[in-house]
């Protein structure tokens, strides 16, 4: 049995005070991490404050990208080591937001997978297809190659630690959600992959997410899914109440 993972993106939002409100709210309120995996991936200027104000409870916190070098000569950027010296525990990469916006190609994704992994921070590896992608019939296609690509070179044991998020460009941010099979239908064809990549374990113990327009009323469902393990949540997670209710339903789940 998988635990259900929830990890809010609250990509470029939210003042250095309001982040910090969300997360002492939060902080004793989410359900026990023995039922699910609560994250808040926020931006990179808050993340020692979070880690902070989340130590010894049950919230995790995350970042939503990194560089794949320990260190260096590269301006504005965070690198692996940087993060797990104040302790984050995730981070998100290959954010189709970061594809499209900052040419994040899938041989950087494949090298921030291997970084993220060396310094004990789990990836949350974002795969997904474009509009005109889906309606050429080419979702199978696209989520095998950017999958396969950012799992190159792993062993099935450094793979089954990892978490995939499955999130449709189309249904990122306007409300338009794919059905719960056919999310379903997707996770599980990126669970098979695994599979003949890493064997059956690696498949059984990946933890597949779903993301893009998930919100309270539709999380139930999505989870009841076979395949679905938890959510990638963007909109929804910038609201203590939407934020709580998501992680209430996959505990239940659990
Ligand atoms: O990382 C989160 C996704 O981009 C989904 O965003 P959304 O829940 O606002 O559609």
């Amino acid at each position: 049995m998988r635990k259900p993972i929830i990890a809010g993106n609250w990509k470029m939002y939210k003042s250095f005070d309001e982040a910090v409100d969300f997360a002492e709210e939060v902080r004793d309120k989410i359900p026990s991490a023995e039922k699910v995996d609560s994250v808040i991936c926020a931006p990179a200027i808050y993340l020692p404050t979070l880690v902070d104000i989340a130590t010894e409870t049950d919230l995790a916190i995350g970042a939503q990208n990194m560089h794949y070098e320990n260190e260096g000569a590269f301006t504005g950027e965070v690198s692996p080591a940087q993060l797990s010296s104040i302790h984050v525990d995730y981070v998100i990469l290959g954010h189709s937001e970061r594809r499209e916006y900052f040419n994040e190609t899938d041989e950087a994704i494949n090298k921030k997978v291997g970084a993220a992994i060396s310094q004990g921070i789990v990836p949350i590896i974002c795969c997904g297809e474009t509009l005109e992608e889906k309606e050429a019939g080419k979702t199978e296609a696209k989520v095998v190659y950017q999958v396969t690509k950012a799992l190159e070179g792993f062993k099935s044991e450094e793979v089954k630690h990892m978490v995939i998020a499955y999130e449709p460009i189309w249904a990122i941010g306007t409300g338009k959600t794919a059905t719960a099979d056919d999310a379903n239908h997707v996770c599980g064809f990126i669970r098979k992959t695994v599979g003949q990549l890493f064997g059956l374990d690696a498949a059984n113990e990946i933890r597949i997410q779903y993301g893009g327009s998930v919100k309270p009323e539709n999380i139930e469902e999505l989870l009841s899914k076979e395949h679905i393990d938890g959510a990638l949540v963007g909109g929804a997670s910038l609201e203590v109440a939407s934020y709580l209710k998501i992680l209430e339903a996959a505990s239940q789940d659990a």
